[in-house]
């Protein structure tokens, strides 16, 4: 079976025929999140060859054997990660990117079995439409010359409700609002006011060039040339969806619905939902709409990873970063678990902030800083992952693509299991799969502490006993006869997620305590370490691909100031991250 991701309709434009050279060694980790194998090995994957990683490699406290130094090492090759990577890259840096996995992209990643090709992690594509400011992800493949075919998807999600509440969300907005406005007739201003607000603040972000709000001369630029959309931003970050909502709607079931809205791109109820990352996500929808890549969502890591190298930088698999080396408090470097130490000027951390300061970093007090973000944030639960591959006769004709079921009780919207997540890419793309099958991603959120210190036997029992039960509620709300149309089953547990997305936990994400202050305690890309960044969902914005690839994006101007590849004014940077410091702390 072949392991790469194919078609790969990735296209990097100038590209060489030739492509890196293939890995010098087969796969040999276990399967992830239940299947065969992620991928890895062969053809397009973008690697170095053994010469190529032998010349990265540094002794301790000395320079590589190339005699250079690196500009960056990013640890982790998820979406954050790599658009990190190949910004900076793209701006001149040389930069090293290191990943513990066999392929790039981690939550983002794939894996391929029986001829089926799954996402790991969410096949719902925002940023990914060629209009506007906030298509980021493919800007972000436009910066290393690449670009996808993707196919527009008719509606982003199909609400499944309590009270036979079922709401599809077109891709047009107007068809949006009629349909709702026809559940809930006595709401229609409310409904136009609020969704309104949401636009107003779409707008105003699409209207702003985006780069790191840590970096002054750009945010003042940005203040001067736009100040009445900075403005509204500025008055709405420290702002909550839901009290939005509640400002506008009466109607219970109504607010109950846009916590649904909320809770499937931040595993929170709207009340704990920052109002930009809301209106972000409920307007792109419409504006640039959903769009999922041709050959499946792992392409995009894999193009990213490809046009890197292209710009003469480099990404290592099978590198397990184990610390991140200080000297006199600044980082400098990282240890790899085989002993060996790279260095560099600087080090972005793309594990979550847990990971990078419980384990990477070996200080022996967190930093103010962090104790501050883990006052604010805990850990979100991590996902119970179900891929499935079925005969296509179960689906009926014209099923849409993604789902949100919750059957009977709103009180179980944020209950483990509570709720399920379904999404079909084969609705799509039918190449992800054999003629005549479907696949379905199905996955509900679960802790960690449930699947914990059993026995072999009990923890493979349990999957499937889990497993069944969600599989049995799909076939009773949506699809008569599922169970007996499954082909392949391959069941993923939090602590697969901890396993092979190196993940804390296997958390999604970061998750605020109580009602946060909208986005204001979020941290951006600088740590109280010097040289040390850090990019992905446990920064500002917070999860999702499209936040993830905006980190990568702010994390990359503000380092590249940092080594003097962007415009930078010391003494303007020193009083702007102490008032955002200051602000955090408000929070
Ligand atoms: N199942 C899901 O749907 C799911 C699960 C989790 C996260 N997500 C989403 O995925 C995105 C997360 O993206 P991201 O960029 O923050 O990160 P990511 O978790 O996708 O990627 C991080 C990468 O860093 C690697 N890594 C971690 N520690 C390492 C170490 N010590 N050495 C070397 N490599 C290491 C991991 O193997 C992984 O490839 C968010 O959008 C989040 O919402 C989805
Ligand atoms: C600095 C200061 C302080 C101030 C100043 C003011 C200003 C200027 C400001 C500005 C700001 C800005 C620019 C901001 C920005 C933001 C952004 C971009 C955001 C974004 C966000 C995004 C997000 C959140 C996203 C998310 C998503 C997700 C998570 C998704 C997911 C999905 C899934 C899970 C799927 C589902 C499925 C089914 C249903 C099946």
């Amino acid at each position: 079976m072949p392991l790469l991701l194919s078609p790969l309709t990735a296209r990097c434009l100038h590209r060489s025929p030739h492509l890196p050279a293939p890995v010098a060694h087969r796969p040999s980790r276990p399967r992830p999140l239940g299947g065969e194998a992620r991928g890895g090995g062969r053809g397009r994957v973008a690697v170095v060859s053994e010469r190529q990683a032998a010349a990265v490699e540094k002794s301790p406290g000395g320079e590589g054997s190339d005699g250079e130094r690196y500009d960056a090492i990013v640890v982790g090759s998820g979406i954050g990660g790599l658009v990190a990577a190949t910004q900076l890259a793209a701006k001149g840096a040389r930069v090293l990117v290191l990943e513990k996995y066999i392929i790039p992209g981690g939550s983002s990643g794939y894996y391929r079995r029986d001829g089926f090709t799954f996402d790991v992690g969410s096949s719902v594509m925002f940023g990914f439409s060629d209009k506007g400011n906030l298509n980021l992800i493919t800007q972000a493949l436009e910066a290393v010359g690449c670009k996808m075919e993707v196919i527009p998807d008719p509606s982003t999600v199909h609400f499944h409700l309590p009270g036979a509440l079922s709401v599809l969300v077109h891709r047009e907005y107007n068809d949006f609002i009629e349909e709702l406005v026809s559940k809930f007739p006595h709401e229609k201003e409310g409904i136009l006011k609020f969704y309104g607000t949401c636009w107003k603040i779409f707008n105003s972000l699409n209207s702003l060039e985006l780069k790191s709000l840590e970096e002054p001369l750009y945010l003042f630029g940005q203040f001067f040339k736009k100040p009445l959309e900075c403005l509204t931003l500025a008055y709405y970050l420290p702002q909550n969806a839901g009290d939005i909502a509640r400002k506008f709607i009466k109607d219970q079931q109504l607010l109950s619905f846009i916590d649904a809205e909320c809770f499937i791109v931040s595993t929170v109820n709207a009340l704990k939902t920052p109002m930009i990352n809301a209106s972000m996500v409920l307007c792109d929808r419409h504006f640039g709409g959903i769009n999922y890549p041709v050959g499946g969502v792992g392409g995009i890591a894999v193009s990213l990873a490809n046009g890197l190298v292209e710009k003469g930088s480099a990404i290592r698999y099978k590198a397990n970063v184990t610390n991140v080396i200080l000297e006199n408090g600044k980082a400098v470097g990282v240890r790899l678990s085989n002993g060996k130490e790279l260095f560099a000027r600087t080090v972005i951390s793309n594990a979550t902030r847990w990971d990078t300061f419980g384990k990477l970093v070996k200080a022996e007090e967190l930093p103010e800083e962090e104790k501050n973000f883990q006052k604010n944030y805990v850990k979100a639960p991590s996902f119970l992952s179900i891929h499935l591959g079925v005969k296509a006769s179960v689906l009926p004709a014209g099923t849409d693509c993604h789902h949100f079921v919750l059957e009977d009780d709103w009180s179980n919207l944020e209950k483990p299991y509570g709720s399920i997540f379904l999404s079909i890419p084969t609705v799509l793309d039918p190449s992800l799969a054999p003629e005549g099958h479907h696949i379905l991603h199905i996955f509900t959120t679960a802790g960690i502490e449930d699947w914990e210190g059993l026995p072999r036997k009990d923890y493979e029992q349990k999957k499937e006993l889990v497993a069944n039960e969600i599989i049995r509620r799909l076939e009773n709300k949506l699809f008569p006869g599922l169970q007996d149309s499954i082909v392949l089953k391959e069941v993923g547990s939090p602590k697969t997620h901890r396993r092979f997305l190196a993940r804390n936990d296997g958390t999604y994400g970061p998750m605020p305590r109580g009602k946060p202050k909208g986005l204001l305690a979020m941290p951006f890309n600088t740590t109280s370490i010097d040289g040390l960044y850090c990019v992905g969902d446990s920064c500002f914005p917070g999860q999702g691909v499209i936040a993830v690839a905006f980190s990568g994006v702010m994390c990359a101007h503000r380092v590249a100031a940092d080594i003097d590849l962007e415009q930078r004014s010391p003494i303007l940077d020193t009083g702007l991250l102490g008032v955002l410091r200051w602000l955090r702390t408000l929070a």
